[in-house]
């Protein structure tokens, strides 16, 4: 199904086709390396995603005025999140062939940001795409234009948990 947004934009949110346990393995080996650096990796994703989007920062008490790359580096929630964020989707990654705990994460999250945090849904969209230009750019040879595709889709999923 496509939508087509007020923007122009369009939007794919087709159910993506089951993973084979061809893509399930290669997706846990890419990500597998990603993650042995999960703490340096995630903040390099956050600091580009607050620092090229500064609107998502207002969500963050600590840092929501703080400009400069530096800085919002040795935040202390900022790391935290970081954290969060890589070890949310290290547990997305490990239960790819168990489609009820991906459900159950996804809704927790989708819950607490939508309803705790009052986080708009594009912002995830947007980090979606921080995410990959940043693990394109640091893992050239584990983010093939197949493994981007993939995330993108786990991405619109949570997106599409979040807006229904
Ligand atoms: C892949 C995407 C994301 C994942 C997996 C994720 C994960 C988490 C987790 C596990 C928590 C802690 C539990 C909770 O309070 O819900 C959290 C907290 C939070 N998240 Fe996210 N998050 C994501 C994206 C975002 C985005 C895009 C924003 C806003 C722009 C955001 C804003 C927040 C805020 C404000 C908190 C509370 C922070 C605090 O109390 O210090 N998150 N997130």
């Amino acid at each position: 199904m496509e939508r087509t947004q007020g923007d122009g934009e369009v939007d794919h949110l087709e159910r993506p086709s089951p993973l084979t346990d061809k893509e399930r393995v290669m997706i846990q080996a890419s990500w597998g390396k990603v993650y042995q650096n999960c703490d340096d990796v995630g903040v390099a994703i956050l600091v580009r995603f607050f620092v090229n989007f500064p609107s998502s920062k207002q969500f963050f008490n600590q840092f929501k005025h703080i400009e400069d790359a530096e800085e919002l580096e040795k935040s202390a929630q900022l790391r935290k999140h970081a954290r969060r964020v890589m070890n949310a989707i290290n547990t997305l990654v490990e239960n790819l062939d168990n489609s009820d705990k991906v459900a159950s994460v996804l809704k927790l999250v989708a819950k607490a940001h939508a309803l705790q945090h009052k986080v708009e849904p594009v912002y995830f969209k947007i980090l979606s795409g921080v995410i990959l230009e940043v693990l394109g750019e640091e893992f050239p040879e584990v983010i093939t234009p197949e493994a981007g595709m993939r995330g993108n889709l786990l991405i619109s999923r949570l997106h599409r948990t979040l807006i229904s």
